[in-house]
């Protein structure tokens, strides 16, 4: 099964998954330079409603924390996007140390993680039917920058005790995953991929140029959470990031000057 390390890792997906060299592949390098501004953009309108909020489960190659999906309560729209899309779950990626972790990278420049929230295109019946089409889902993408200790993460952290190997699940009522935005919602736009397998070309990406702040010992926190399930070898879970991959000519738009 696919993963992170030396035998299963990145480099060893296109093994299993040839979308892997495709055109569209996510995540890239974004270099400022060769972005263009497009005053077409709108701003990104993000409408959460924390009742969605369900549950949080270590899914063996990250944590995640999912939503009732039923109804238009928590949604993307504006920015690149036309029509609706709704709050599936959102995730994280991050390094074994805070000098790497994020997927996409800024000229170059890892972060020590990187936060998605995962949306499908409601014009699709469910996410299932989403995540295949060209513009079935979109993905805003967050840093997250070494600095003082975020209480906004605090309740992340304290469930993580109950998730910490693969395949634990908790309840994770009435969080509202508008408290992880940066106060600047300035992006950058292009089209890409899901950035595990099965990698399918589907993603419309949206990264914020703003980050917002963790701690190194909220980091270690993330570092303390494993890959393995109960009774396997243990194996922290770090460095489930896939590095940048080739733009093939994509462009690369901000919202802003
Ligand atoms: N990192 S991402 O591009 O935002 C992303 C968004 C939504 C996704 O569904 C995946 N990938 C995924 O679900 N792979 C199947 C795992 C099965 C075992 O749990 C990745
Ligand atoms: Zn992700």
């Amino acid at each position: 099964h696919w993963g992170y390390d030396k035998h299963n890792g990145p480099d060893k997906w296109g093994e299993s998954y040839p979308i892997a060299n495709g055109s569209r592949q996510s995540p890239i390098d974004i270099k400022s330079s060769t972005t263009t501004y497009d005053e077409k953009l709108t701003p990104l309108k993000l409408k959460y409603d924390p009742s969605t909020s369900l549950d949080i489960q270590n899914n063996g190659h990250s944590f995640q924390v999912s939503f009732v999906d039923d109804q238009n309560s928590s949604t993307l729209t504006g920015g690149p996007v036309t029509g609706t899309f709704r709050l599936k779950q959102f995730h994280f990626h991050w390094g074994s140390a805070d000098d790497k972790g994020s997927e996409h990278t800024v000229n170059g420049k890892c972060y020590p993680a990187e936060l998605h929230l995962v949306h499908w295109n409601t014009k699709y019946p469910s996410f299932k039917d989403a995540v295949d089409k060209p513009d079935g889902l979109a993905v805003v993408g967050i840093f997250l920058k070494i600095g003082a200790d975020n209480p906004k993460l605090q309740k992340i952290l304290d469930a993580m005790d109950a998730i910490k190997s693969k395949g634990k699940q908790t309840p994770f009522p009435n969080f509202d995953p508008s408290v992880l935005l940066p106060s600047s919602l300035d992006y950058w736009t292009y089209l890409g991929s899901l950035t595990t397998p099965p990698l399918l070309e589907s993603v419309t990406w949206i990264v914020c140029k703003q980050s917002i702040s963790v701690s190194s010992a909220q980091m270690k926190r993330f570092r303390s959470l494993l890959f393995s399930g109960d009774g396997e070898k243990a194996c922290c879970m770090v460095n489930n990031y896939r590095p940048p991959q080739p733009l093939k000519g994509r462009v690369v738009r901000a919202s802003f000057k």
